[in-house]
């Protein structure tokens, strides 16, 4: 087993990272303040992972909500359904919410914590690729809104992230491609080291390999625990986690949420900030064909939707997080390895990248 750190003064957390973890109570138990726990999850992990949990936490009051499976349900209505179900359950300020399964119902169930009785204790137990990669560490939680993803939500930590390599073993490999996206995303924007070992492992990976997968969530968590202890609450730097997201959110949006995985659409919008990249002179063609042959080779889509015209991201782009003062600010890259957040980019290369969709 793994053990790192996301350094927050007195918020730091650990993340485990391992084989058969699941069953390690001792891993969980100095997280959980009372007796009572909530597990939430969804409809698709519970048969798979809910009773092996369960087991593991015999000794605590168990409250188990199953949410139903998928992105069109981060939605305040399932939101609604963990409240209703700690209420009635009549859970108290001590309870712990342990989110098991993938960033959907980490994010959900984040927030929750965040809002139940103003904040409760809370564990990330992630069950997809990305969401061990990504979604499970940092503290951003919410859910989204018709006009944009992750439109409502909270800066809030967990108390710890337990990261059981094996439940990788029931995952779609449509899923396992969407987590190699924001896998991808650390190499662009912080090490190119990586991006190189991504390239030789690629195969291997989406095989799932068990020390490569291993290997490449330790190394993405790194990478994301060492930018958000840099800035928690995305003053700055941490908004380079954002590579692609841009375009990806509003992939999304426009195809309804859960058409389009947020890997994949992640993937793709990497690909449209990569050639935003390319026309400002800061990554040469040849960079570009590389990274887009690195994308692809993880099975993500490297064009946006052919129904998606230059009008419809301009429209769903400017209400990005990122946006100041009514200007739009993108995640680019200065070169391989190094991401810059600007809005210095000329708006005819833009709207020509945008417009790729069109033609
Ligand atoms: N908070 C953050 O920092 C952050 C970072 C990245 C992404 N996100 C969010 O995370 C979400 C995407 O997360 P995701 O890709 O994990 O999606 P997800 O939670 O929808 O999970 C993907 C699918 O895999 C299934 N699943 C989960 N674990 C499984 C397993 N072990 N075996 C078989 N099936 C399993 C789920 O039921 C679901 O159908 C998006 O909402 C995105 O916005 C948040
Ligand atoms: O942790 C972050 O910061 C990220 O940006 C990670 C992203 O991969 C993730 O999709 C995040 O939810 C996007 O955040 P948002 O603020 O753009 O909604
Ligand atoms: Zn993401």
């Amino acid at each position: 087993m793994q053990q790192l750190t996301v350094n927050l003064d007195d918020r730091s957390y650990p993340i485990h990272i391992g084989s058969n973890l699941l069953g390690r109570v001792e891993l969980l138990a100095p997280h959980i303040a009372g007796r009572q726990v909530c597990i939430v999850t969804d409809d698709t992990v519970a048969p798979l992972y809910l009773q092996r949990l369960c087991q593991t936490l015999a000794d605590y009051s168990v409250l188990p909500v199953i949410l139903p499976t998928g992105e069109a349900f981060k939605n305040w209505s399932t939101l609604q359904q963990i409240f209703d179900a700690l209420l009635g359950a009549r859970h108290d300020r001590r309870t712990t919410l342990i989110a098991l399964g993938g960033g959907v119902i980490g994010d959900m169930t984040g927030f929750a914590a965040a809002c139940y009785q103003r904040g409760v204790d809370f564990i990330q137990i992630p069950t997809t690729l990305l969401s061990q990669v990504d979604s499970s560490v940092g503290g951003k939680t919410g859910i989204n809104h018709p006009a944009g993803k992750n439109m409502i939500g909270a800066f809030y930590q967990p108390k710890a992230v337990l990261i059981d390599t094996d439940s990788l073993r029931t995952l779609p490999e449509r899923e396992v491609s969407a987590g190699l996206a924001e896998i991808i995303k650390y190499g662009l924007i912080r090490d190119i080291e990586f991006l190189d070992w991504l390239e030789q492992n690629m195969q291997a990976l989406r095989a799932l390999q068990p020390e490569l997968v291993t290997e490449a969530i330790a190394r993405s968590c790194a990478i994301k625990a060492e930018v958000v202890a840099a800035d928690e609450r995305e003053g700055g730097v941490r908004a380079i986690l954002n590579l692609g997201h841009t375009f990806g959110h509003a992939i999304e949006a426009h195809q309804g949420y859960g058409t389009w995985l947020h890997g994949e659409a992640v993937g793709a919008g990497m690909i449209m900030a990569l050639q935003l990249s390319r026309t400002l002179g800061w990554l040469t063609p040849e960079e570009e064909r590389r990274c887009t042959q690195l994308v692809a080779a993880a099975g993500l889509p490297v064009t946006p939707p052919a129904d998606m015209a230059a009008e419809d991201f301009t429209r769903l782009m400017a209400v990005d997080k990122k946006v100041l003062d009514g200007q739009l600010r993108l995640v680019l890259l200065k070169r391989l390895g190094e991401a810059v957040v600007t809005a210095d980019f000329d708006g005819k290369a833009l709207r020509s990248v945008l417009a790729a969709g069109d033609e």
